[in-house]
């Protein structure tokens, strides 16, 4: 009946939190781009390059920064390199660096390799809307330079503005962006560089989904959130569950079902952050005989369940193996952050006691 046994096996069974990355996306906002390569290489990071006015800055204030994408229009272009230090405010601790558009890399003060070498993923966005000859000389340029560099890097390419774009249009860009860029590999004998595609809009969910999967490849514990969310949703007749960054709304983990892009929609009018807490719970029937049901985890994530009006009659059982799995998420990453936190305030006691949420806050569990 309960899935207690299964989640503390498998959390002890992994070696869970001594994979966290040590200083998981510390850093100082105003921290020079001169910092040592040291220092930055522990700092997982991603990059935001592109052409001028390909839409980088909008993408980072819409996810991060609660930005209405009308707003976006009013932005100014980015002269220098802008860092986002997005670690206190959401599970995502990672450093956004945004680039403004007309970066040199034959310019002798722009250090690329060190940016390179201590970056996790590189976004490169492609204005859809514009022609993108340019972009793709530029995209080129950028991931074989990256690619030399940091050959571990993830890259990404959002073809970004496809709200302006018919679904024909869509397929088809994306279909030419992805043929052209990877002959430009081809050509250059760059077979084993990888580029992952996504078609992405400020105006609805993609850009929260193309996110999602970016900062998920970054998360060492993925394969271990999925499995918990698998035995949750197995032992409670829940169909669906997602584990949700609080601010930025994007997803950290869901089960290994397929995500219906309606529920996701649908999800992001939930989950937001300013009048959440510890006891922040929610259930909303939706009148299609579905219930939404979303807990509270840690300070920065919540967990988003979709399952059936009849299965949620046994909410007693859903709510005992809610307390298994929060506890097992605790675990997963209590360790790291601790162990990297110890000289910080929070003491380390026993299990019950010495959780921290996982970008370092102390907190008491159940
Ligand atoms: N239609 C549409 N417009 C967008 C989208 N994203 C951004 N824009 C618009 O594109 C314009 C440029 O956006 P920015 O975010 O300033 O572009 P940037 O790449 O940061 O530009 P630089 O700072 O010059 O490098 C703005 O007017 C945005 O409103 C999108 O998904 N769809």
């Amino acid at each position: 009946m309960s899935i207690q046994y299964e989640v503390e096996q498998l959390a002890d069974s992994y070696g869970v939190a001594d994979s966290f990355p040590k200083d998981f996306g510390y850093g100082e906002e105003e921290a020079d781009i001169e910092d040592s390569p040291s220092a930055s290489d522990s700092k997982p990071r991603i990059l935001l390059m592109g052409l001028r006015r390909s839409g980088k800055s909008s993408i980072q204030k819409v996810v991060f920064h609660k930005m209405s994408p009308n707003e976006t229009l009013f932005l100014e272009s980015t002269n220098k390199i802008y860092k986002d230090d997005i670690s206190s405010s959401s599970f995502v601790n990672f450093q956004i660096w945004d680039f403004p558009g007309q970066v040199d890399f034959f310019d002798p003060t722009f250090d690329y390799e060190m940016i390179f070498r201590g970056t996790g993923a590189l976004i490169f966005v492609i204005d859809a809307q514009d022609d993108y000859v340019e972009a793709l000389g530029r995209l080129h340029l950028t991931v074989s330079r990256a690619y030399r560099v940091n050959p571990e890097i993830n890259f990404e390419v959002f073809i970004h503005k496809v709200d302006g774009l018919s679904d024909d249009h869509k397929i088809e860009t994306q279909r030419d962006i992805h043929q052209r860029a990877n002959d430009d590999l081809a050509d250059a004998s760059l077979e084993k560089l990888h580029l992952s595609f996504y078609l992405t809009s400020i105006y609805d969910h993609s850009i929260f989904e193309a996110f999602s999967k970016v900062v998920q490849k970054l998360i060492p514990q993925l394969p271990t959130l999925e499995n918990l969310l698998n035995i949750f949703i197995s032992n409670s007749g829940i169909e669906k569950a997602f584990l949700f960054d609080v601010v930025s709304k994007i997803y950290i983990a869901t089960d290994s079902s397929p995500v219906d892009m309606q529920s996701y929609e649908l999800l992001r009018e939930d989950g937001s952050g300013s009048a959440y807490d510890k006891e922040s719970m929610a259930i909303i029937k939706l009148n299609n005989t579905t219930v939404l049901y979303l807990k509270e985890v840690t300070k920065f994530l919540a967990l988003v369940c979709i399952l059936r009006e009849e299965s949620f009659e046994r909410k007693g059982l859903i709510d005992y193996n809610f307390h298994c799995f929060r506890k097992a998420i605790h675990e997963v990453f209590e360790v790291g952050v601790s162990t990297q936190r110890s000289s910080g305030s929070q003491a380390v006691g026993s299990p019950c006691t010495k959780a921290v949420a996982l970008n370092g806050t102390p907190r008491n569990t159940v």
